[in-house]
């Protein structure tokens, strides 16, 4: 891998490799990425997903000479593909786009498809358009569920990229072919190279298995399967990697596998952020007071990566694949930790401040969320802090003839946190050398446009933008609210006084009543206090 990047540093702009990994001089500078991308038909899966949107929004914007936008999307909930592209482009995601080019829409030409099935549900006429016109593909669609059964894991982020890449083969003019995967593809190594590492199974003979398998027997045998990764999607991440290397000596392919992807840094806006996937929830869940303790390592690192970083970058390998057609196919690590690392004990603490000044509305209770990695001492908060509360409130609930709604609330949260502590509780190091040479074949102005330095990252601010945007763009929530918020903030405080003094006089009550020893107490500290208040009226009076 070594050898082939310093190959490709040489080319430095004045040459092309061919497929037959012989070098093309083109005796000139090289194109900028807007001037690449521009006359070019680009087709997107997973547009309408959290990333494919951002790449969506950021080509029409900073490369918009772009020929058009191939959408493949399905129909979903009652609304048809071309309902829910309109949807889409009205989303405030797209303001930038709409003040520079009202018209962009007309750039959008949405695909029906459904990945899940045979030759991804493509009429034949758009086969034979998508084939006569296409240059680069960025496949983002998956399935990211940490608890999806493995058939259909298998399905979508294996089998449907494998239909792709047959897709792909079919386009003349196809000169890049990026394939979004993840950093945790191989989350059961602890340093994690740029290259694409045996699969655990191979992908066809799992394929052939699970296919006259039923579903309970898929089940049963899933956590053989997976081994030591912690779920379907890691494993099927894996595998769908090696089924993308096994195109590359006909295809110009790059795999982007980015960490955990959060808010956007600075493009199109700072801080915007449309889902709860990974720590977006638990900051919200956070900033509404419900979560109060997770597992997670204070001092490893969180690797939180900004979606523009990502979408920079993934525009960036587009233009590099094409340009330069690396064979073996370039592998980049998209992560924060090896170049400027944070830790999950920092990013709690910034998120807690960032709640004190921007508080979400309808605190269950004030914002206050521990992380630790001792599996007992969260047991222990999450029964006092978690589920007491819960209780009470339903208690409350049922009195005032109300269906109660906490317990069920805690509980899809603890699923949830379930899920994730893998990820919060351990570190992996990543080498992320192909990021920093993308960015060192990028001129002055492209490294500005599609920037994706994460050096420059200021944490403790990226962290305030990323809960005001869950605040903002996830829950709706209006920033001239957030007086009322902090009202209901001191509202809280004073029940948990009230609750809390109440508490204790019960529970002395209960022991005054029961034990001698708990009354000799009680009269004693109720004397030694009236003595101290004698002690303090006499002084204060020999001054007057
Ligand atoms: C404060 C300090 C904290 C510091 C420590 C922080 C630690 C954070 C750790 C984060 C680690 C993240 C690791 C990710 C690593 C892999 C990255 C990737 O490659 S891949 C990327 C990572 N991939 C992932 O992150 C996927 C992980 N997620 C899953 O697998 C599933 O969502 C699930 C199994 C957790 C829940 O399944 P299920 O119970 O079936 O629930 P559904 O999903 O069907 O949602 C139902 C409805 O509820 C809504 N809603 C959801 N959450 C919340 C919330 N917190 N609240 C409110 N609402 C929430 C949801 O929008 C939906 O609404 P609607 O559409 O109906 O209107
Ligand atoms: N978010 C993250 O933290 C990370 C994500 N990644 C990778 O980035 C990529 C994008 O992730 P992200 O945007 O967060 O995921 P989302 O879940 O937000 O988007 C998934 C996209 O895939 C589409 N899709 C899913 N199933 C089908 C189907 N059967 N047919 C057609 N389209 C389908 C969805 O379409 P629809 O709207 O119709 O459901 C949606 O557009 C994935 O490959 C993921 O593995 C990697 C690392 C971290």
């Amino acid at each position: 891998m070594s050898t082939m990047l310093s190959e490709d540093r040489d080319f430095n702009g004045l040459g092309e490799q061919t497929t037959d990994g012989q070098t093309r001089l083109t005796g000139g500078s090289m194109a900028s990425i807007p001037e690449y991308y521009a006359g070019k038909n680009v087709l997107v899966t997973g547009a309408t997903g959290f990333m494919g949107k951002v790449l969506v929004e950021k080509l029409l914007r900073s490369c918009p000479e772009v020929k058009a936008l191939y959408l493949l999307v399905r129909p979903k909930a009652g609304q048809s593909m071309q309902q829910r592209v309109s949807d889409m482009m009205v989303c405030r995601l797209f303001d930038r786009v709409r003040e520079d080019n009202p018209d962009f829409h007309q750039k959008i030409i949405p695909i029906s498809s459904e990945l899940t099935q045979p030759g991804l549900a493509i009429s034949p006429e758009d086969v034979e358009k998508l084939s006569a016109c296409i240059n680069v593909i960025f496949h983002c669609a998956a399935t990211i569920r940490f608890d999806e059964p493995l058939k259909h894991a298998l399905q979508l982020n294996v089998i449907a990229t494998q239909q792709l890449l047959s897709l792909a083969q079919q386009m003349n003019h196809l000169e890049a072919f990026i394939h979004v995967s993840t950093a945790y593809a191989n989350c059961n190594r602890k340093h994690i190279d740029e290259v694409i590492y045996s699969p655990p199974v191979e992908p066809k003979k799992l394929i052939e298995s699970l296919e006259w398998m039923d579903d309970g027997m898929v089940r049963d045998i899933t956590a053989r399967l997976i081994g030591d990764r912690p779920n379907t999607y890691t494993y099927t991440k894996a595998l769908a990697e090696y089924v993308v290397q096994q195109e590359q000596d006909k295809l110009n392919i790059a795999i982007i596998r980015p960490s955990i992807v959060g808010a956007s840094w600075q493009e199109p806006f700072p801080g915007w952020i449309d889902n709860f996937n990974g720590p977006s929830g638990i900051f919200i869940a956070a900033g509404k007071g419900i979560l109060r303790t997770m597992r997670a390592n204070n001092d490893a690192v969180a690797d939180l990566i900004p979606v523009d970083v990502v979408i920079n970058l993934t525009l960036a390998a587009g233009w590099y694949t094409a340009k330069h057609r690396p064979k073996p196919a370039l592998v980049y690590n998209c992560t924060t930790g090896g170049i400027n690392p944070f830790h999950w004990g920092e990013i709690e603490h910034h998120v807690m401040l960032s709640w004190k000044r921007n508080p979400l509305e309808q605190a269950f209770r004030r914002p206050n969320t521990n992380i630790t990695s001792n599996y007992l001492i969260n047991q222990y908060w999450i029964l006092v802090s978690h589920k007491f509360p819960a209780l009470i409130y339903d208690f409350f609930l049922r009195l005032s003839g109300q269906k109660p709604q906490m317990m069920r609330i805690f509980n899809r949260l603890h699923k949830a946190i379930g899920l994730l502590e893998y990820f919060s509780s351990r570190d992996w190091e990543w080498n992320s050398e192909n990021m920093s040479m993308l960015m060192s074949q990028l001129t002055p102005e492209d490294r500005k446009t599609f920037n994706f330095d994460v050096r420059q990252l200021n944490w403790p601010e990226y962290i305030e933008n990323y809960c005001i945007g869950t605040k903002k763009y996830v829950l709706n929530e209006d920033m001239s609210d957030i007086p009322a918020a902090r009202q209901h903030l001191r509202k809280l405080r004073n029940i948990r006084y009230t609750f809390n003094t109440l508490l204790v006089v019960f529970i002395w009550r209960v022991f005054i009543a029961r034990s001698q020893m708990a009354r000799n107490i009680w009269y004693f500290v109720v004397s030694l206090c009236f003595k101290f208040l004698s002690y303090f009226r006499a002084s204060s009076t020999i001054t007057n």
